[in-house]
């Protein structure tokens, strides 16, 4: 995924400005920044929620710029949002179903007229939703509404019904807000996991910098809509730049 010299503006307001970001295959990288510097916009521009000003996004060689995010999603990118969206009356089950509608195989006929092969389809897509939520420890809760489970469950279903659109870049915002120290150490293995066992290219969003320091390969560092800085762990810890930037807020390294 590259996004070549992408830019927004809201008004007089420039969010998001000359920003290059390139992830190869298979990378986990982290983007970091202070409150306000443009991290979810740039995840909004990633998914087609916002059209960018100027620049241009392109996954897996072609631009992804104009797209509907129903077809960005189609096209191999599926995303968390910092707060959570689930179906919150719909069951955990039926939450990691929908996505694999995208890709299922039985169509709108076979299902209106209720053909064996719509049958063949559900039972398909419902063996494929419990493998999903067992990797994510959800699978006795299926039954469950999903606004009832506790927080950091809601926070992990979330990310299975990501997964279940069977995206191969994987677009985190905040995945472990509001979780407890141990529900975040187990949810960053648990992201380094289902990267190696799904192969995904994985790029998220964190505040918690030790957790970004130990689970992401590369991080790139944006303030007020800039990227100030790229590299590893280390290299943007040292990065002077990167502590003037986080001065006056509390780092956690
Ligand atoms: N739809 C919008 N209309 C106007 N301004 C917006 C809009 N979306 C974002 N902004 C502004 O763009 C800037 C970047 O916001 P963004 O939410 O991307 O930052 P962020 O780095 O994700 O912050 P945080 O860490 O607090 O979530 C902010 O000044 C924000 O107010």
């Amino acid at each position: 995924m590259e996004i070549n010299n992408v830019g927004i503006s809201f008004g007089g307001l420039r969010a998001v400005s000359n920003c290059n970001i390139a992830i190869k295959p298979g990378e986990l990288v982290g983007l970091i920044g202070p409150n306000g510097a443009g991290k979810t916009t740039v995840f909004n521009m990633l998914t087609g929620v916002y059209l960018p000003t100027e620049g241009d996004i392109i996954f897996e060689g072609k631009s992804v710029v104009g797209l509907k995010p129903y077809h960005i999603t189609a096209r191999g990118i599926a995303r968390t949002f910092q707060n959570i969206r689930l179906f919150k009356d719909l069951t955990v089950l039926d939450n990691v179903k929908i996505p694999y509608h995208i890709h299922a195989k039985h169509g709108v006929f076979s299902s209106v007229f209720r053909l064996p092969r719509h049958f063949r389809g559900e039972e398909e897509i419902t063996q494929k939703a419990m493998e999903c939520l067992e990797v994510f420890g959800l699978a006795d809760k299926k039954q469950e509404l999903s606004k009832n489970l506790p927080y950091g469950q809601q926070r992990r279903l979330e990310i299975a019904r990501a997964l279940a659109a069977q995206p191969r870049l994987l677009l985190l915002d905040e995945p472990a807000a509001g979780m407890n120290p141990h529900e975040t150490r187990d949810l960053m293995e648990l992201i380094r996991w289902i990267r190696d066992q799904f192969h995904l290219t994985i790029l998220l969003i964190e505040h918690d910098m030790s957790l970004v320091m130990g689970v992401c390969e590369r991080i790139y560092v944006l303030d007020y809509g800039k990227v100030i800085a790229e590299g590893t762990p280390d290299e943007i810890k040292r990065n002077p730049k990167v502590i003037q930037a986080y001065l006056g807020e509390e780092v956690r390294v």
